[in-house]
């Protein structure tokens, strides 16, 4: 890999617009947003309530369309790509994880973390599979079924799914939202270990500061826009961070 290519961020977006409704009840929930997500790092998207982040991941992932601006995936332009071409990057560049598991009942954990492979036609490296099982301490749940495991167990195959096909980045959506504390903070270690051991790229969208200070990175949304990046987070910083949106507009 050229040193140009392995500093190119995992996903990009520059002046990305989105905006629901038209006249009155028009509602702008990404306003010319430029971000940049390095390779190899954590990043956590915080912000009030409708300050866009769902919106902002959505449109990063390719599950919304941009309204203007650009988006990228490593080197791909998703706003070049039609609805066939999204979907193909989607399933073989992007790993998702939902505040609800998404796991099929009927299978076991292992098949439900080589699921999205098996319907690709595609082959998971074993070596990797095997690292990866052994990274989210699932190597003595493979044959059990979600029923039979915990909802933190049952979120770290949810992870080890998205890890699978290697994607360039993954993005989780609350993954600790249904999870009590204990088992949340076990599944932000194994997040946490993906990057520094697996070097993933995870991009999260969170309300806990505890949460957010799982990564490396947290942006700040309001009203649209990225108005604070805090690096090396503590959970204090982040709730102080939080603490201001409260009653008052952010003026930056
Ligand atoms: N499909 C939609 N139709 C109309 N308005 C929408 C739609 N999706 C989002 N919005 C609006 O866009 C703004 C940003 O919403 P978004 O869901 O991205 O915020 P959020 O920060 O993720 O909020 P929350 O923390 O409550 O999940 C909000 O004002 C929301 O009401």
């Amino acid at each position: 890999m050229s040193t140009a290519a392995a500093a190119a961020p995992a996903a990009r977006a520059v002046g990305l617009t989105k905006s629901y409704g038209t006249g009155d009840t028009r509602v702008v929930a990404l306003d010319a947003v430029d971000v940049e997500i390095e390779q190899g790092r954590f990043t956590a998207i915080m912000g009030p309530s409708g300050s866009g982040k769902s919106t902002l991941m959505h449109c990063l992932a390719g599950l919304d369309n941009a309204g203007s601006g650009q988006v990228w995936i490593g080197g791909t332009d998703l706003t070049s790509l039609n609805d066939k071409q999204l979907t193909r990057l989607r399933r073989d560049q992007i790993g998702f994880v939902f505040q609800s598991f998404n796991l099929l009942p009927t299978l076991t954990a292992e098949e439900n973390i080589t699921l999205p492979a098996d319907i690709a036609g595609r082959r998971i490296d074993p070596d990797w599979l095997k690292q990866v099982v052994v990274t989210l301490g699932l190597g003595d749940r493979l044959r059990h079924r979600p029923s039979e495991l915990s909802g933190g167990q049952q979120q770290r195959v949810a992870v080890a799914r998205a890890l699978a096909s290697r994607p360039q980045i993954i993005f989780a959506d609350e993954p600790t939202g249904n999870l009590d504390s204990r088992a949340g903070a076990e599944v932000l270690g194994f997040l946490r270990g993906s990057v520094d051991d697996l070097g993933q790229t995870v991009v999260m969208v969170t309300h806990d500061p505890v949460a957010a200070s799982y990564a490396d990175l947290v942006l700040f949304l309001a009203d649209g826009r990225i108005v604070e990046r805090l690096a090396d987070p503590t959970a204090d910083a982040v709730l102080a961070r939080m603490n201001r949106f409260d009653g008052t507009r952010p003026t930056d």
